[in-house]
């Protein structure tokens, strides 16, 4: 294995071993870090040690620098007072996706929370378990840290060590400031495209035969697990819940608006809303962290083999700079669509080039 420079010093110990403890463990291995795992589950454990995450931790091992939970958001307060009174030398950090919650109920039980600190990568997959995990899940993702006032430095750069490590971005947070951030950017998508996606359980046949990529786009992260956003949800309910209700008057002020679109000003209405979507997309950072957006160019590729490869190939002959790239089938034809971000100002000469080479774009 070709391994790279850690920041970490001393043994990481993970603290549930599933999509995102194995995550962690398989980067940090990558960088020669030793890292020892822990799972109620005897199987999961073992997967996430078969799979690189690190070794199953046993009676006489070393005490860990740091103990990263990451268990379901409902034992994660457990888990990290169990891991302060095993480990009282030891960082522990946990990656739950709410953080008040967890946070309020260690200082209701008195736990000492110097060398707590909690954090949170912005990132996932919509299946849990160890056999999902990667490690470059966190590669230019923002990993948020909820640092107290009282939190050692020492304490702090060990939690910063490892998501660098993994490639985060690193983003200072109360725990309120990211829920009520997390509320808006995550929960509230993943409500609103579960509803929408479950519109479809009823639909007929030949409905669903039409979907196309903008079905695909809004309702991707409704294939995400019930039972954790059960958990996610429930603990960040009062951001969630006045984020529903203002997305409820707007739906209700749609409706509205559409129902009677000949009444003077309706249609303005509806314009107004709609628009005002386009300038929420703008906001979301693009795949360097900024707002920049990228031109997405879609090029038909036969549905025969090595066709994409060579359309990978051509792109690179051109000097095109690809900043991302996805694939879609046409349903029932053999053709695919091959959709190629670019930046704004190579997206001419890129057509142009393309089609002189005899491919397709739309
Ligand atoms: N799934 C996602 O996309 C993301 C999840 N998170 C957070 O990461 C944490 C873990 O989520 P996933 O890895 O997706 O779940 P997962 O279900 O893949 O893994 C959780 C693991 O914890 C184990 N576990 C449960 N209770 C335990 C306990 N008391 N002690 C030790 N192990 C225990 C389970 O057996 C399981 O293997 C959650 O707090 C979640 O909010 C954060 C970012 C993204
Ligand atoms: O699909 C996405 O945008 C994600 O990155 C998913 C995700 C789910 C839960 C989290 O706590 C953080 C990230």
């Amino acid at each position: 294995m070709n391994e790279l420079e850690s920041r970490v010093r001393g043994t990481v110990h993970i603290v549930g071993a599933g999509l995102l403890g194995a995550s962690v463990g398989l980067g940090l291995r990558e960088r020669g870090v030793d890292v020892t795992l822990e799972d109620l589950s005897p199987t999961a454990v073992a997967l996430a040690a078969d799979y690189g995450a690190g070794r199953i931790r046993e009676a006489g091992d070393p005490e860990p620098s740091v103990v990263v939970v990451a268990t379901p958001p409902d034992v994660v307060a457990d888990a990290v007072e169990r891991a302060l009174s095993e480990f009282p030398n030891a960082v522990v950090t946990d990656v739950a996706s709410v953080k008040l919650a967890p946070y309020l109920e260690l200082v209701r039980r008195g736990a000492p929370l110097k060398n707590y600190v909690g954090s949170h990568p912005m990132a996932g997959r919509e299946r849990g378990g160890a056999i999902m995990a990667r490690a470059d899940l966190f590669t230019a993702r923002p990993w948020v840290i909820c640092r107290d006032r009282d939190t050692p430095a020492e304490a702090l750069s060990l939690v910063e060590a490892i998501a660098l490590d993994l490639g985060g971005v690193l983003t200072e947070m109360t725990p309120e400031e990211h829920d009520r951030s997390v509320g808006l950017v995550s929960h509230l998508p993943q409500v609103v495209s579960s509803l929408l996606a479950a519109r479809l359980v009823s639909a007929e046949e030949q409905a669903i035969a039409l979907a196309g990529a903008g079905l695909r786009d809004t309702t991707r992260i409704a294939a995400s697990d019930p039972e954790l956003w059960v958990q996610i949800l429930g603990a960040n309910r009062e951001p969630v819940v006045a984020l529903l209700e203002q997305f409820s008057a707007d739906v209700a002020a749609f409706t509205a608006a559409l129902r009677d679109a000949d009444a003077p000003g309706a249609k303005r209405r509806v314009a107004d809303l709609l628009a005002s979507g386009g300038r929420g997309v703008g906001r979301i950072p693009g795949k360097h962290g900024s707002s920049e957006r990228f031109i997405t160019i879609t090029v038909l590729i036969d549905d025969t083999p090595g066709e994409l490869g060579r359309l990978l190939t051509e792109l690179g002959e051109l000097g095109i700079n690809m900043e991302d790239l996805r694939l879609e089938h046409s349903p029932g034809a053999q053709i695919g669509f091959a959709e190629i971000a670019v930046l704004p100002e190579a997206a001419e000469r890129a057509v142009a080039d393309l089609t002189e080479r005899g491919w397709r774009t739309l």
